[in-house]
């Protein structure tokens, strides 16, 4: 439904993004994954029409975003980060406005419009003047206008920026009922957001796409994964080639004082381990018994699991490394979490 491929964009001498490409499925969620300025809004801008790309092309249901953009805007509903609100029209008066402008026929404008929100739950907000909404209910306005004309392509830049906890859950759940019968992308700088509505995520990291798959499978093709943490006595190269040897165990490495929870009480001659377990197998009971075996003190063993959170934390910190640069990631992951 949606197929974007090597899209580039620059502004003056900057590159905004580089060869970006992904194809979203009819009926799908995709997540499109990324910190602050990695190119999110200016590839919503071009896939909306809003924007000529440099190179590269975007279709959608077919049509190509620059040579049938007319098309393609009866085809996509777009959210920008700030909605294009009227604030003195009612909410019924504004989405008969955009349902007009959108090239919905006169006869069949009182029942999109009805259906719009009906759908986005503003039954009880019809006759209010738009000025006089929370930001929750404006933001459900911005939907309702992104589908009033029914289109089969979604897109919504950061939908739930601003909103409060339980505006949040809403605003979700109604993204999750549009998928199926609407395409979507989803552009945020949330993790929690993607794992939560997505059905697949494209990550994308100073302009270039790093990653695109469903959120589980992520979690098991990376060196992150689930597996155990360790506090034992002994000798840790010893430890971590004994460790490394066993069946179900990918990787072993030290946990650094700086990565240990707050509260743990760091000891003299305690030595603190995270064992990363192959996809799908669970040796907590073979590591457990090899430590004693072989002398070694266990004081505490925790499982862990892999996060999305890591997953991004990787995935944009081998990017920074390659491109040899500082960056903001952590900074923007702190803000999310
Ligand atoms: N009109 C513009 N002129 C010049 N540079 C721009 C312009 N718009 C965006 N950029 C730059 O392009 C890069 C990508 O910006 P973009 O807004 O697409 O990122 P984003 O992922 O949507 O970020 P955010 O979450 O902060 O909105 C950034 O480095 C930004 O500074």
């Amino acid at each position: 439904m949606i197929e974007v491929e090597h899209l580039s964009k620059i502004y003056g001498s900057t590159p905004a993004i580089t060869d970006v490409t992904f194809n979203v499925e009819k009926g799908e969620i995709l997540g499109f994954l990324g910190p602050n300025g990695a190119g999110k809004t200016t590839t919503m801008r071009i896939l909306a029409g809003y924007l000529p790309a440099s190179s590269g092309t975007a279709r959608i249901a077919g049509f190509d975003v620059h040579e049938n953009s007319l098309a393609v805007r009866q085809k996509i509903g777009y959210l920008p980060e700030t909605p294009p609100l009227y604030p003195e029209m009612t909410v019924e008066g504004f989405l008969h406005f955009v349902a007009r402008i959108k090239g919905v026929p006169a006869g069949d404008r009182p029942a999109k419009v009805k259906a719009a929100i009906e759908r986005c739950n503003l039954q009880q907000k019809r006759r209010v003047i738009i000025r006089k909404l929370s930001k929750g209910y404006r933001q459900r306005v911005g939907i309702a206008q992104a589908i009033v004309h029914d289109p089969p392509a979604i897109i919504l830049d950061e939908p739930t920026v601003g909103l409060d906890p339980r505006q949040i859950i809403e605003v979700r759940n109604l993204i999750k009922s549009l998928a199926g019968t609407h395409t979507i992308i989803l552009s945020t700088h949330i993790l929690p957001e993607v794992s939560m509505t997505c059905n697949r995520v494209t990550i994308i990291n100073r302009g270039k796409v790093v990653a695109t798959d469903t959120p589980e499978h992520l979690l098991t093709q990376l060196t992150v994964g689930s597996g155990y943490e360790l506090e034992i006595e002994g000798e840790a190269s010893l430890a971590k080639q004994m460790l490394q040897n066993l069946p179900g165990v990918k990787l072993v490495e030290s946990i650094t004082a700086a990565a240990l929870p707050s509260h743990t009480p760091i000891q003299d001659g305690r030595i603190y381990l995270r064992v990363i377990s192959q996809p799908g197998t669970e040796p907590g009971k073979e590591i457990a018994a090899a430590l004693l075996r072989t002398g070694f003190s266990l004081y505490e063993m925790r499982r862990v699991s892999a996060t999305l959170e890591d997953v991004f934390l990787q995935l944009t910190t081998e990017e920074n490394i390659s491109g040899n640069e500082a960056d903001s990631t952590i900074t923007d992951e702190e803000e999310a979490a």
